[in-house]
């Protein structure tokens, strides 16, 4: 008997564009959730952006997070409950709605993402990314029910964070390949639907990099939608392998262990960079990873992360330990071999 199956979990509603933050109200309407919700916000986001999401729902009360951490999410569950929240909104960048994620589905209540930022791909997908001591937890949750993204909001938000953004979608490319060899190597389960649209997404964006210039507003629009697209892929394979490989495990490392890390995306695209390198070797496509990150200005080097180069190195030598997900790195990077990569590739 054919005994497969899968359960495919997407957004219903998807608003991408200008002065769409003034339809969160009209998109939710339209989900007949009832009752009222809980906003979930951080520090600035909600400074931003706070009161016209308010003005949208009449008595919606507000709590703020800072940290992602699974303290924060119970913190949201018990404000939510207090509140007799039937649904969360979360508005801002990747913590806010991360957390909110998490808390929805402890609560088995849906969720409305409006992101602020187009930092990263966490903004569309099922996944709660969430540190806890010397690990990282890729949380399954259901995706978020509407995602309505302000292009307008976004590009005015720093520049910096549409390039991570970026970055997050350029390292798709060595994900999935890191996806590929763990089929191989280790019969995961793996969907090749998912990996080609997760590779073609990171193709557009980098076929569309004329279009992606700090003060143009086409540059949130051509990467919100990349964004939407890997969170698709995300949930199609429901896990994060089509947009997270050993480029992820390096930044998750570096979150860790660098005194001030970098953004996310950022921390990716060199993590990316190298990883190639140790697929492909000396001539195979780094530079044109490289390439892509510098054509959209976001970081290539160490230097450029802020980070030293000892702690790069550390990075890469234990980012095999973070978590239990096979990639290049295999059973670990010498410190030699971390060198030699990391300097070969200009990183360091
Ligand atoms: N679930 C997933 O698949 C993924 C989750 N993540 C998680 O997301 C988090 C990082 O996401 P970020 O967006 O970088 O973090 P974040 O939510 O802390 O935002 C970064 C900074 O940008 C500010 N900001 C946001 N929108 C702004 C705007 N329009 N104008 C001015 N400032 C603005 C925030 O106040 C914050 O200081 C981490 O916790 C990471 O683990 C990251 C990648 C994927
Ligand atoms: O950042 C992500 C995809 O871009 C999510 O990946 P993780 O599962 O490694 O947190
Ligand atoms: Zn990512």
């Amino acid at each position: 008997m054919f005994a497969k199956s899968t359960w495919i979990k997407l957004p219903r509603n998807v608003l991408v564009g200008h002065g769409v933050l003034d339809d969160v109200g009209t998109a939710v309407a339209e989900l007949s959730l009832g009752g009222t919700p809980l906003l979930v916000t951080s520090p600035t986001p909600d400074d931003l952006a706070g009161d016209r999401l308010r003005a949208q729902f009449d008595g919606a009360e507000t709590v703020t997070v800072d940290t992602a951490s699974f303290a924060a999410v119970g913190e949201i569950v018990e404000a939510a409950e207090a509140a007799g929240a039937t649904f969360l909104v979360a508005l801002g960048g990747g913590k806010p709605i991360d957390l909110a994620k998490m808390a929805a589905d402890e609560l088995g209540v849906g969720f409305v993402s409006v992101p602020t930022a187009a930092s990263h791909d966490g903004i569309v997908s099922g996944r709660s990314s969430i540190p806890e001591g010397d690990t990282r937890h890729s949380v399954a949750a259901d995706p978020p029910l509407a995602v309505i993204a302000d292009t307008e909001i976004m590009a005015n938000a720093p520049w910096a964070l549409t390039t991570a953004g970026c970055a997050d979608i350029i390292s798709n490319y060595t994900a999935v390949k890191d996806w590929r060899l763990a089929r191989r190597l280790k019969n995961v389960e793996y969907s090749e639907y998912a990996a080609a649209l997760s590779e073609m997404t990171a193709e557009m964006l980098v076929d569309n990099a004329d279009s992606i210039k700090r003060g143009l507003e086409e540059s949130s629009w051509v990467v919100s939608k990349a964004l939407v697209s890997s969170g698709v892929a995300m949930s199609i394979a429901g896990s994060s392998r089509p947009a997270s490989g050993a480029e992820h495990l390096f930044s998750h490392q570096l979150d860790r262990i660098a005194e001030s890390p970098a953004l996310h995306g950022h921390q990716v695209g060199v993590g990316s960079i190298m990883t190639e390198f140790l697929h492909s070797g000396a001539q195979g496509q780094w530079r044109s990873i490289r390439n892509a990150l510098e054509a959209i200005d976001a970081p290539t080097t160490a230097a450029d992360l802020g980070i030293d180069d000892e702690t790069v190195i550390e990075a890469l030598t234990t980012a095999h330990t973070i978590r239990d997900r096979y990639t290049i790195l295999g059973d670990g990077v010498n410190e030699e071999a971390a060198v030699e990569v990391a300097t070969f590739t200009g990183v360091i």
